[in-house]
């Protein structure tokens, strides 16, 4: 039975669904692990299920060879696994690009209105005997402009909800996107800096979009203006930000995210924007309600079981997509390969070979990697597949 590893938490409602696949082999964690620990974790799993801060680098893919078949992130996030690393051992990875951007759009809205009311630091004064009844600073939303880095699933959303309390919505994307609403894409970064009141941040985490906040585009912000950042840490400079703060350039921030994050609920976070007024911080929160975990829980697990029992990968983030689910056969092959000419052809001589006649048969490539579910009417064994194993240009091969 295949084993199953769990880190950080994730919602029994994932369980459930191996349950019902007769997968039950799971060992669960509920923080994420030192990368130490996790190297042995992961020894012999074939499935890992892990959320934004299981490091899933070279090294724990590695730990985790020859057994590891497939990995799942409970969230929408991949920065934090090694995708090509994971392609080139054949494991596919697969996320939940949906389920979770609602809670995520609705925090913004609410740390935006929280932020222009300075409700933040006026809580805090009352919690230390002081009653500061008044409006300075105080500004509502209505009438404001939200600029939005990023317009994909959450910033749409954001933009959506914004204008639903009478913001004007600008935004910023690398791809042409179609704007919602009466939200207007501005091309010029620099122009949307200074126009949006409120400036958040809804960008994928990665080498391509660290610390598009910086000294540099602060100063470019509008006076008095507030930033949200509830995408990647790395994607804004901390201590220029502070900076920002501490000048009063920038009025007030929410940040759930950072570019160290604590592991586990013992671990406090470090971060030079402790103790200033007027900054909401949060432990990466966004995505977690329960609504979006129940719901995080069914969809990857759903994917991740379909892939174990049929070896579709329909929705997976680095691999060969295959939906392919009914088999035609007495037994199916999964085959992944470096993409390279005369595969399919050796493949499939190597079964006829062995007398496997072919039912069905479909190919996929991405990259460097090729991907091939083939049905056949006999039974493919263990003699088989050991040759198909040793074939040159295979990088891993399973019989479901
Ligand atoms: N705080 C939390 O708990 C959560 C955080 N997130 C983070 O939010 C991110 C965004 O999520 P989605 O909206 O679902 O992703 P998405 O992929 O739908 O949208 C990202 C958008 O950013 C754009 N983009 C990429 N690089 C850019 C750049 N340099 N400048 C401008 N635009 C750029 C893309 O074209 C795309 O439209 C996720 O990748 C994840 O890191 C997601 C869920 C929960
Ligand atoms: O979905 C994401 O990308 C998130 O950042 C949420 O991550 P989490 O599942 O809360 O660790």
């Amino acid at each position: 039975m295949a084993k199953i590893v769990f880190f950080e938490n994730i919602h029994p409602s994932a369980r459930a669904v191996f349950a019902r696949a007769g997968l039950t082999d799971i060992t669960t964690y509920n923080s994420a692990l030192s990368p130490e620990a996790l190297i042995e974790a992961v020894r012999g799993a074939e499935v890992l299920g892990i959320r934004s801060r299981t490091q899933m680098d070279r090294a724990a893919l590695a730990a985790a060879a020859p057994s590891l078949r497939t990995v799942g992130c409970f969230c929408i996030g991949t920065n934090q696994v090694d995708l090509k690393g994971a392609a080139e051992q054949g494991v596919p990875v697969f996320n939940a690009p949906f389920s979770n951007t609602r809670s995520v759009a609705e925090l913004v809205i609410a740390e935006a209105i929280l932020l222009l009311r300075r409700v933040p630091e006026k809580s805090d004064r009352v919690h230390h005997g002081h009653w500061d009844k008044t409006a300075t600073g105080a500004y509502e939303a209505r009438g404001k402009t939200l600029g939005i880095i990023g317009y994909g699933n959450i910033g749409s959303q954001v933009g959506t909800l914004a204008e639903s309390i009478g913001m004007r919505v600008i935004f910023h994307d690398l791809e042409a996107k179609l704007p919602l609403g009466n939200a207007r894409a501005q091309p010029d970064l620099s122009v949307l800096l200074g126009e949006a009141d409120v400036l958040t941040l809804h960008v994928p985490g990665g080498r391509g979009t660290e610390n598009i906040i910086n000294a540099d585009t602060l100063k470019q912000m509008k006076p008095g203006s507030i930033l949200i950042n509830a995408s990647r840490g790395g994607v804004v400079d901390i201590d220029a930000l502070r900076d920002a703060l501490v000048s009063k350039h920038i009025a007030g921030a929410a940040l759930d995210v950072f570019p160290v994050e604590p592991k586990s609920v013992d671990e406090p976070l470090a971060s030079p924007l402790i103790g200033l007024p007027n900054v909401i911080l949060t432990p990466h929160i966004g995505g977690s309600t329960m609504e979006s975990q129940e719901n995080i829980g069914i969809e990857v697990a759903e994917k991740l079981v379909r892939f174990i029992q049929t070896g579709t990968t329909k929705g997976a983030v680095n691999f060969p997509e295959l939906s392919y689910e009914d088999a035609e056969g007495a037994a199916r092959l999964l085959h992944v390969h470096r993409n390279e000419p005369g595969v399919l052809a050796s493949l499939n001589n190597l079964l006829a070979e062995r007398k496997l006649n072919i039912v069905s048969q479909r190919l996929h490539t991405k990259g460097g990697i090729g991907y091939v579910i083939t049905d056949v009417d006999g039974n493919i064994d263990a003699g088989a597949l050991e040759a198909v194993r040793k074939q040159s240009s295979t990088i891993r091969a399973d019989v479901v």
